[in-house]
């Protein structure tokens, strides 16, 4: 990494995004009080989430809200959804989980709704194999059989050369699954922006995850409940980590693959991805709690370990999440004098995906539970 400590560089900034920032910073004390703890950023807040009764998360602001375009988002989406073969059906409970609205809170340095579209697709794809193939054995999901289909996910996302005849019966087989077809389509469109490099980083950090999901498989298929530590391991590489490489896609700039992974920025996007994926898993709480056969879930790994009730494993949970984002905060400072204005772009895309991911998951209808 260049020297921490060099003089600022000049910083050319983001334009009317940075301004809507600096409007929406001043209305934020509405949203949740400060950190005196670490002098009072006006980019965070202590920020009340569910029904009010646990203790707030400290997290960063959204640095914008469009309802307009996140409807126009999510409109595309829902037509892209059904070109992949997803049905009718489908498609709607797609519009309703508003992927659409959180790449538009997650990425507010792009107002471009097909760019937009490169990480709505990824992301609606992403979940969809993560419901369809992992979790939700009403949808299909068998343990068993992950594996292999994994294996597929990969060669639809990450085209291989042709290899004889092998090659149609592969494309046979990648072009009869709707899961398999939208990560295809979801990679086809990056591509269409994204460098090789940008392209193969979302390869390798969806593949990573994609192991994890396998020792999700494994310990379901052998009734395993595993401790915390080790479900938080594997729930580190499944995490909005995955999402958050795209930031600089849709910037429409690119950080280098080297600053992308020195280790201090690369320590910067897991903990901000472990951060946002553990808001995931307290707002998923209660929808998991009701599944007759539960998922994982950090709150509820928690729980077991330590033997204690579920409110008590959501304050474990809320702390740790609230460390991780200080940490992050500390990585944020320090970079703030490295002569890149790439990297200062991406350090906020970070902390800015951070924000609309909480605000996501505070409003989405696929976390809204009766009270
Ligand atoms: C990158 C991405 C969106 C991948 C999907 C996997 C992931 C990181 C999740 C957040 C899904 O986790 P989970 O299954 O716990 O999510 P839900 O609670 O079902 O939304």
């Amino acid at each position: 990494m260049p020297d921490l400590q060099h003089t600022t560089s000049t910083f050319t900034g983001l334009g009317t995004s940075a301004a809507r920032f600096a409007a929406r910073l001043g209305s934020g004390r509405e949203q949740g009080s400060p950190d005196p703890e670490n002098g009072n950023d006006p980019a965070y807040a202590h920020r009340p989430w569910g029904d009010g009764s646990a203790s707030p998360l400290y997290c960063p602001l959204p640095e914008r809200i469009d309802d307009t375009l996140a409807q126009e988002v999510d409109r595309r989406l829902a037509l892209w959804a059904r070109d992949c073969g997803f049905s009718a059906e489908e498609a709607e409970q797609l519009g309703q989980a508003e992927f659409g609205r959180l790449v538009v809170l997650a990425h507010p340095d792009c107002d471009d709704p097909d760019r937009l579209l490169i990480s709505a697709r990824l992301n609606a794809a992403w979940w969809a194999a993560d419901d369809l193939y992992a979790d939700d054995t009403a949808l299909g999901a068998v343990p068993a059989e992950l594996p292999q289909r994994l294996a597929l996910a990969m060669a639809a996302m990450d085209p291989l050369p042709t290899a004889g005849s092998f090659s149609d019966e592969l494309d046979e087989a990648l072009g009869g699954d709707k899961v398999l077809v939208a990560l295809r389509s979801g990679m086809e469109h990056l591509a269409g922006y994204g460098t090789p490099a940008q392209f193969q980083r979302v390869c390798y950090s969806t593949f990573a995850m994609f192991v994890s999901w396998t020792a999700y498989g494994a310990w379901k298929h052998n009734d395993r409940t595993p401790p915390a530590w080790e479900y938080l391991a594997a729930r580190q590489h499944d995490s909005f980590y995955t999402s958050m490489t795209l930031i600089d896609v849709l910037g429409g700039y690119e950080l280098d693959s080297n600053l992308f992974y020195e280790p201090e920025v690369r320590g910067a996007a897991i903990l901000a991805g472990t951060a946002s994926v553990l808001v995931n898993d307290l707002f998923s709480v209660t929808k998991d709690l009701a599944d007759e056969n539960p998922p994982c879930n950090m709150v509820l790994q928690v729980a077991a370990d330590r033997e204690c009730s579920v409110p008590e494993a959501v304050e474990a949970v809320v702390e740790l999440h609230n460390g991780l984002v200080r940490d992050f905060q500390d990585v944020y400072r320090k970079t703030r004098f490295v002569p890149s204005p790439q990297l200062r772009r991406f350090m906020r895309g970070l902390r800015a995906w951070m924000g609309g991911g909480f605000e996501w998951h505070s409003t989405s209808p696929r976390y809204r539970t009766p009270s």
